[in-house]
């Protein structure tokens, strides 16, 4: 039986950051992954493949230039799903391709097959031929992800009843669609499809949608979806989806009304993916998502020398904070120091337009009760939104009144989730309104706003009293 200092279950963003790391420092790493090719969830059917599609998108439909030339130019005429999936199969290659040649020049050792626990510290692994090999290992990482969550009610077909991993396998692009539940993947799926000229529905059983959103970044988003005709349902809830002889999909909803489409997506969340992983024989227990608890500082679970990471454990259950939990808890386990993690992640949405935020929403201030200032900046003010034809777009930045600190940045529009990170950087390393005010943007971008969004709320809280010997020591 081969063993190993550090065996990492699962290649996606987590697996593969901390298998890389634990490299780095010396140690003997296996990465276990039961899929064909390694890459996890996020390059074969989660964040790659849906910012493709969103990217084929946007150019194929020439969505970005229709400030210009009107909502009915398009770039190719008639639009077909082999298109899409054309660009798709390259990035994917090329994903697959750089993650395979970190792992061997970073001597990664790597096994194809399903792994499951025999006793704390022994793995065992059953390729696809049937073949089982027992590895042994100091330190394991589960960094195993989710699966769409698929409730039997729902009579998936694979064709037109389908989850957000089918649907990158469509054959045809639909002309209507139901998407059910308004959460990250339902909603830019349900915005890339209306780019695409569907005519979507989403419904959602909560009265709202994206709740960890600023509230007024939502209202202009959901504006912008109303205003291209999609129809957005809250509080309601899907009692009954069923296939019409002629073959269109039936949505019956609580309140009665009947909704058909020739494509439904279920986008109601996901589940841990525990369930093969014989957890019992290592002392440990999911929960009834699937997830597995972890210390958030040290993503070590309660079980001395068994780590997990990623979708795994919870919120936010993104690729961007899977690879750093990884690394640190790859660190941990191989007795590296790391760093605590930093205060504000940033949150990308990629829906038709993006959107992102890093930092407190204005109802988190509010409820805290921190007297605060806005900014706010409109793509359409910059010169930079003039040239690209935007007419839409939002800058929102909110500072404390007391500390001049900037608390949180919210964006919608395009490039959003770029722009973020200067926000995100003035926010990490404690800056005050007086960065955006004070400092030169180049001319013509769409940072341009963060000056414009600065001096908003600079012009409403006053100048900064400044001390003569003083003038940059700002309380926290
Ligand atoms: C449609 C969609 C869009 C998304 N878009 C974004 C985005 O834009 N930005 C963002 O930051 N995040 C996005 N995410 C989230 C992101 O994909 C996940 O946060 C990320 O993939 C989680 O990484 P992970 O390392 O936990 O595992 P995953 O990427 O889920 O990979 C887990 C791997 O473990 C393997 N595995 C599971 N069980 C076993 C076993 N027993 N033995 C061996 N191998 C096993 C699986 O085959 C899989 O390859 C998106 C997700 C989805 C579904
Ligand atoms: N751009 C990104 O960063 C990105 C993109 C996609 C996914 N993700 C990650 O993937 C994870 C999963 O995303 P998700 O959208 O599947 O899950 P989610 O939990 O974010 O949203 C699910 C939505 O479905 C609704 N819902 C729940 N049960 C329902 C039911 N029975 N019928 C109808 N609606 C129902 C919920 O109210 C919620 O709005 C998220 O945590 C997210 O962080 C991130």
């Amino acid at each position: 039986m081969n063993s190993y200092d550090f065996v990492v279950v699962g290649s996606g963003p987590a697996g593969r950051r901390a298998a890389i790391q634990a490299a780095k420092l010396g140690k003997r790493v296996l990465v276990i992954e039961k899929g064909t090719r390694v890459g996890g969830v996020s390059v074969h059917t989660g964040t790659i493949p849906s910012k493709t599609l969103r990217e084929t998108a946007l150019n194929l439909t020439g969505w970005r230039e229709r400030g210009f030339y009107g909502r009915a130019y398009r770039v190719k005429q008639e639009i077909r799903a082999e298109d899409l999936r054309r660009r798709l199969l390259i990035t994917l290659d090329h994903e697959v391709d750089v993650l395979e040649h970190q792992f061997s020049r970073n001597r990664v050792s790597q096994m194809r097959g399903t792994a499951r626990f025999i006793d704390p510290k022994t793995l065992e692994v059953e390729k696809e031929d049937g073949e089982v090999l027992r590895v042994q290992a100091e330190a394991v990482l589960l960094a195993v992800g989710t699966r769409p969550y698929r409730p039997a009610h729902i009579p998936f077909d694979g064709t037109s009843i389908l989850d957000s991993d089918e649907i990158l396998e469509i054959k045809e692009l639909p002309r209507s669609m139901v998407v059910i539940g308004a959460g990250v993947i339902g909603i830019e799926y349900a915005t890339i499809f209306s780019a695409l000229d569907t005519a979507v529905t989403v419904v959602e059983p909560r009265d709202t949608m994206l709740e960890f959103i600023d509230k007024e970044i939502v209202e202009d988003f959901s504006y912008q979806l109303r205003d291209r005709n999609m129809k957005l349902i809250f509080g309601q809830t899907v009692e009954k989806v069923e296939k019409e002889p002629s073959g269109r999909c039936r949505v019956t909803l609580q309140n009665g009304r009947v909704l058909t489409a020739e494509m439904v997506l279920f986008a109601a969340g996901r589940v841990g993916a525990t369930d093969l992983l014989n957890l019992e024989a290592c002392g440990l227990v999911a929960d009834s998502r699937g997830r597995i608890k972890v210390d958030p500082e040290t993503f070590q679970s309660s079980v001395p020398g068994i780590y997990a990471a990623g979708d795994v454990v919870g919120f936010p259950s993104l690729a961007s904070t899977s690879m750093e939990q990884g690394r640190i808890a790859a660190r941990h386990a191989v007795g590296a120091p790391s760093q605590d993690p930093p205060q504000y992640f940033p949150y990308g949405i990629y829906a038709v337009p993006e959107i992102s935020t890093c930092g407190l929403t204005e109802e988190e201030v509010q409820q805290r009760g921190i007297p605060y200032e806005c900014g706010i900046a409109h793509f359409r003010e910059t010169s930079r939104g003039h040239i690209m034809g935007l007419d839409s777009g939002l800058l929102k930045m909110i500072f404390s009144m007391k500390t001049r600190r900037l608390l949180g940045v919210h964006i919608v529009g395009e490039g959003a989730t770029e722009l973020v990170h200067i926000g995100q950087a003035v926010l990490n390393l404690k800056g005050t309104v007086e960065y955006f005010v004070e400092n030169t943007f180049n001319y013509p971008t769409l940072a341009e706003a963060y000056k414009i969004a600065g001096l908003d709320a600079w012009n409403r809280m006053g100048e900064l009293k400044k001390e003569p010997q003083d003038a940059l020591k700002v309380s926290s």
